[in-house]
Formats: C-alpha cells, sequence, structure tokens
C-alpha cells in the first residue's frame, strides 16, 4: 500500500501518477466495525469495476481544527497502525490530507474538483453520516451533483450494536471509563495497543507507544502477544504517567525492551491493589 500525504501546496505533484479508483472517505480512527463495513464496501465495488481500492483520511482529526474549545483528541491507534489495518483490507493507496483551516474552508464543489476528480475517483464511499467541504455543508446525497455527473456516490448504511451507532466517540467512551469487555462488540475484536517492555529485577512495565488511549487506573486482565506467542496476565495502570505495570515478572515475552502487544480484556477492579494481592505470582514475587 503506498502511503501519500497531501496537503495544498505538494496536492498538484501527485495528480500524473493518479489511477482510476474506487475512495472510501473518513477518519476512521479505531478502524471498528463501522469503518470496516464502508472499507468492505468500497473493496467490493474495486473488485467488480477493477479498479484500484484507495482511502482517503485526513490529519489532524477535523474535529480538533474546527472546535472552539480546539480539545485534543485521544487517538484509539497511532496513524502507522491505521495503515496497518487498511492494507490488510485490500486498500493499495492511502491519502492523508492535512486538515488545516484552508482546507476546511473549501466549498464542497472545490474538496470534490480539487482532491477526488482531480485524484481519478470514480466511485466514493463513505457513511450515512460523512460531511465534506466548509461547515460541512457537502454529504453523499450531493456528490454526484458536486462531481457534475462524473463521481458515483456509494451511502453506507448505519452499522449499529445494540441500538447505538457504532463510533469512535462512542468506543473512545467505553476504554475512558474502564469498560474494556464490551468495547469489542464495536471494534471487532478487544481494543490492543503496542508498547515497549521496561523490566528491573523488581517490576515489569510497557510504556505504550504515543497516540494509544489506555484505560483508566485499576487492575486488568489483559493478553501479552508478541508474533504468534499469546499469554494471559494481570495488570495494573496507574494514575500517574500512566504506567502499566504487570503482576508476573517470569516471563519471557516481558523480557526487557520487547515491543509487545496488549489485548484488554476486561478490568477486574478500579482499586489499585485489592486484586493483585490476591495473585500468586506477585505474592510470589513479594
Ligand atoms: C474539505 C472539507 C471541509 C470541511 N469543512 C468543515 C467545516 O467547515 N465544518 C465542519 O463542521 N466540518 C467540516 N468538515 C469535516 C467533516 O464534517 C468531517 O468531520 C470530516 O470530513 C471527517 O469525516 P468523518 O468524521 O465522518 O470521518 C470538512 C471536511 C472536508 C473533507
Ligand atoms: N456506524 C457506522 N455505520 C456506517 N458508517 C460509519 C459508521 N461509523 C462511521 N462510518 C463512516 O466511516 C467513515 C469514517 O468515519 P469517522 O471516522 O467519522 O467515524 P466515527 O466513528 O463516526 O468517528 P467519530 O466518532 O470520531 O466522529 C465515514 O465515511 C463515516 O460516515
Amino acid at each position: 500500500m503506498e502511503v501519500i500525504y497531501v496537503n495544498k501546496s505538494n496536492r498538484h505533484t501527485f495528480l500524473a501518477a493518479n489511477e482510476p479508483s474506487v475512495i472510501a472517505l473518513g477518519f476512521f480512527d479505531g478502524v471498528h466495525l463501522g469503518h470496516q463495513q464502508v472499507i468492505k464496501e468500497a473493496k467490493k465495488i474495486a473488485d467488480e469495476k477493477q479498479l484500484q481500492l484507495a482511502c482517503m483520511s485526513f490529519f489532524p482529526h477535523p474535529k480538533e481544527v474546527l472546535k472552539r474549545d480546539k480539545k485534543k483528541i485521544q487517538y484509539l491507534m497511532p496513524m502507522i497502525v491505521k495503515q496497518r489495518i487498511l492494507k490488510s483490507l485490500g486498500v493499495k493507496k492511502f491519502y492523508i490530507v492535512q486538515f488545516d483551516q484552508d482546507f476546511a474552508s473549501l466549498t464542497p464543489e472545490q474538496f470534490v474538483q480539487n482532491y477526488l476528480l482531480d485524484f481519478e475517483v470514480k466511485y466514493a464511499v463513505a457513511g450515512f453520516d460523512f460531511n465534506y467541504g466548509q461547515f460541512g455543508k457537502g454529504n453523499m446525497n450531493r456528490i454526484k451533483e458536486d462531481s457534475k455527473g462524473l463521481i458515483e456516490g456509494i451511502k453506507v448504511e448505519k452499522v449499529e450494536f445494540g441500538g447505538e451507532k457504532i463510533s469512535s466517540t462512542l468506543i473512545r467512551k467505553l476504554i475512558s471509563s474502564g469498560k474494556m469487555d464490551i468495547v469489542h462488540r464495536y471494534l471487532g475484536e478487544h481494543y490492543h495497543i503496542q508498547g515497549k517492555i521496561f523490566s528491573t529485577k523488581n517490576s515489569v512495565e510497557v510504556v505504550a507507544s504515543p497516540y494509544y488511549l489506555l484505560p483508566p487506573p485499576g487492575v486488568y486482565e489483559v493478553t501479552v502477544s508478541k508474533g504468534d506467542e499469546i499469554d494471559n496476565q494481570v495488570v495494573l495502570v496507574t494514575q500517574e504517567t500512566p504506567k502499566i505495570i504487570f503482576s508476573a515478572h517470569n516471563n519471557r515475552l516481558l523480557a526487557d525492551q520487547e515491543d509487545i502487544h496488549i489485548g484488554w480484556i476486561k478490568r477486574l477492579s478500579p482499586g489499585m491493589f485489592t486484586i493483585l494481592e490476591e495473585q500468586p505470582s506477585l505474592s510470589q514475587e513479594a
């Protein structure tokens, strides 16, 4: 998969290399089940029409640029992980467009001309609530008109769970309140983060890669994995930093400086030590 960072100054340099494509549009933080439906639909059309499958996302998140309070979004994953997942879903070209005030001020017609038609897009696929152009005025019902009939817009219906729209915002809220045991119903799998192990004689800690939202302090059941190796563990997330501390030290997956994945299964306790003290592995260490 080719990854292309686009902004208003370099936009023209990519135009000659573009080929007719089907494009999936949106931010796609977490690539949850709603997002996967959008990409699947785009892939189906790309396969049928024998066109390239592309995806266009934006950075930073439009809400970080447009919201008056400019609150930082706590992302569910770094861009590099999003790229890996999109590639696994069959995306061949991934455009990441710089989202700034100038870009946000493009009219819907300008966005469609400069970023879709000029990029040889033939079919645009997005969810029922995707908006584009100044004030978010453009939507999937008018993309054909905005492209003078040259782009077919495909609107994906709402993917829900329990009567609620699956969204990155909802998943962030679930993680922030420690509801790790239900996140997979929205995400399609348990929430995962990547990090590096820092191991000393007395403690094993993980420092998460930047751009991951971490669950709140408490004790959690997790999986730890590296390549095909996977193990169940109990960790403590502390308030400060926040740090992730393992209860078991004697595991080869937890060797110093190893890069590992943590899958968050369930919060066992919001308290700090109540459950950890009952873990045999920890009492042996003590
Ligand atoms: C060219 C362009 C301009 C936009 N301008 C605005 C805007 O002025 N106001 C707004 O609320 N959203 C604007 N949006 C953001 C969209 O509402 C939406 O948040 C964004 O495209 C990400 O879509 P998603 O959250 O559905 O993935 C704009 C989007 C695009 C592509
Ligand atoms: N539940 C859903 N059902 C169908 N389409 C969806 C769903 N969630 C998102 N989409 C579509 O996926 C693309 C990416 O969406 P976006 O990144 O805005 O997701 P989101 O989960 O709504 O994000 P946020 O909660 O941060 O606003 C857009 O085209 C959007 O319309």
